[in-house]
């Protein structure tokens, strides 16, 4: 409602009618305001000095032989001062100074336009002197590009410099024809350039609203897709996350040949910590096991999660079992250094884990539920052979059955 009720521009964009908004916006639009109007200068520069033959052609076949010296050797400077602002918006490390050069070479060309005709003695010329301060005048105003304060002060300073010249060097202004061409024209160009101002600092003001709305939503969305990916308590990647993980290393792996290796790390008697310390210091002691296990993702594709509750998960691709175990019982060592107190931990009296390792190579078979299965039996394992250890989980060695007729079963 507040975007289509015109009476609200004033309220929600400040500044536009004093063509000034609040300052950051205001130091931005300036940015914008300078390279889109010297974008468009760089072609528009060459359609200009096309104008400007076009005059120069239509004053070379109506001016008198005795001023045509005068009117072409004036008319070459203006020509000049248009061909050097296109070659300076060529050159895109002077953008920013776009406002000066193109706001100087309109106060020149206004200036030339205005000075001529107070050199001049016929009516004929003069008229079409006058027609020519209008050509510069329109150029300024409407192509250029320049903000409505700099067009104007650009314009009205050439005339009065214009007029000086004429004044003093030349037979002075007629002011009855400089009001009808000079004056009447500029009043009208400062109109449209005016409100040629108000609509791009509208357009600029919706464009930027929308873009900052448009990177809110979009960090929004970055926030939620991170939170979703997320464990709220220890900040490691959550068991959804994982699983996702799990399934593209999987086939990334099986695609490369290579062993993915898994480690399933689960803290020894963490009932026993909860219930002598506090559920509060519990998580606690979660935190600081996940901030210690987080240092072993080392490459790009590994990945610590939480598996829930007071169990953790490592993954690894292109691991195989001698790095795995390698790793395992760094993992433990580093679990014991950080040296966190567990009165009711009979072994050791401090906080430790037991970690299964299970290995395989996804081209060779199976499944990655499978190989989630054989970690947990090895987790097993390691918590029944005394906890604090880790365990690589073997398969079971195959048997040969011999049936009674003699065939071959393998089991
Ligand atoms: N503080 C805290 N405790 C948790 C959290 N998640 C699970 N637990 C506790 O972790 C404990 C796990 O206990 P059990 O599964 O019996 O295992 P355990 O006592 O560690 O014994 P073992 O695994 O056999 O060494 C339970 O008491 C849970 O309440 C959590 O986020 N914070």
């Amino acid at each position: 409602m507040a975007e289509t009720d015109p009476r609200s521009r004033r309220v929600v964009v400040p500044g536009v009618r004093w063509l000034r908004f609040p300052r950051r916006l205001e130091a931005e639009y300036r940015d914008y305001q300078c390279l889109e109007a010297v974008d468009s200068f760089r072609v528009k520069a060459f359609y200009i000095l096309f104008l400007y033959m076009l005059l120069v052609t239509g004053i070379y076949a109506l001016a008198p032989e005795a001023v045509l010296g005068l009117w072409l050797g004036t008319y070459i400077w203006v020509g000049v001062i248009v061909l050097a602002a296109g070659v300076l918006a060529q050159f895109r490390a002077l953008d920013r100074y776009f406002p000066l050069y193109a706001g100087f070479g309109s106060f020149l060309a206004v200036t030339l336009s205005m000075a001529i005709p107070g050199f001049l003695d016929e009516p004929e010329s003069v008229q079409l002197a006058n027609v020519s301060v209008i050509y510069a005048l329109v150029i300024v105003y409407a192509m250029v590009g320049l903000r409505f304060p700099v067009a104007t002060l650009a314009c009205w300073a050439g005339g009065m410099v214009g007029w000086f010249i004429a004044e003093h060097f030349g037979r002075g202004i007629d002011w009855l024809m400089a009001h009808r061409t000079y004056t009447g024209v500029s009043l009208l160009g400062m109109f449209l350039c005016y409100t040629e101002e108000v609509r791009g600092r509208l357009l600029f003001f919706n464009q930027s609203q929308l873009l900052r709305q448009q990177q809110r939503t979009q960090r929004l969305a970055e926030r939620l897709h991170r939170l979703s990916r997320e464990d709220s308590l220890t900040s490691l990647a959550n068991r959804r996350y994982f699983d996702e993980a799990l399934d593209r290393e999987w086939r990334r792996c099986q695609r490369d040949k290579r062993p993915l290796a898994i480690m399933l790390v689960d803290v020894d008697r963490f009932k026993a910590y909860n219930d002598h310390y506090g559920h509060l210091q519990g998580d606690e002691c979660l935190r600081a096991l996940a901030e210690e296990l987080g240092r072993y993702s080392r490459r790009g594709g590994d990945l610590v999660a939480r598996f829930g509750g007071e169990e953790f998960i490592l993954l690894y691709p292109g691991v195989d079992e001698t790095e795995a175990v390698r790793l395992a019982s760094r993992l433990c060592r580093s679990v014991r250094a950080l040296g966190i107190p567990h009165a009711d931990n009979p072994t050791s009296g401090e906080v430790t884990i037991s970690v299964g390792v299970a290995v395989k190579t996804p081209a060779d078979g199976g499944t990655s539920l499978q190989l989630l299965d054989e970690a947990d039996r090895a987790l097993y394992q390691a918590k029944q052979s005394g906890r604090d250890n880790w365990r690589l989980y073997e398969p079971p060695p195959t048997v040969r059955l011999v049936s009674d007729n003699g065939n071959r079963k393998e089991d």
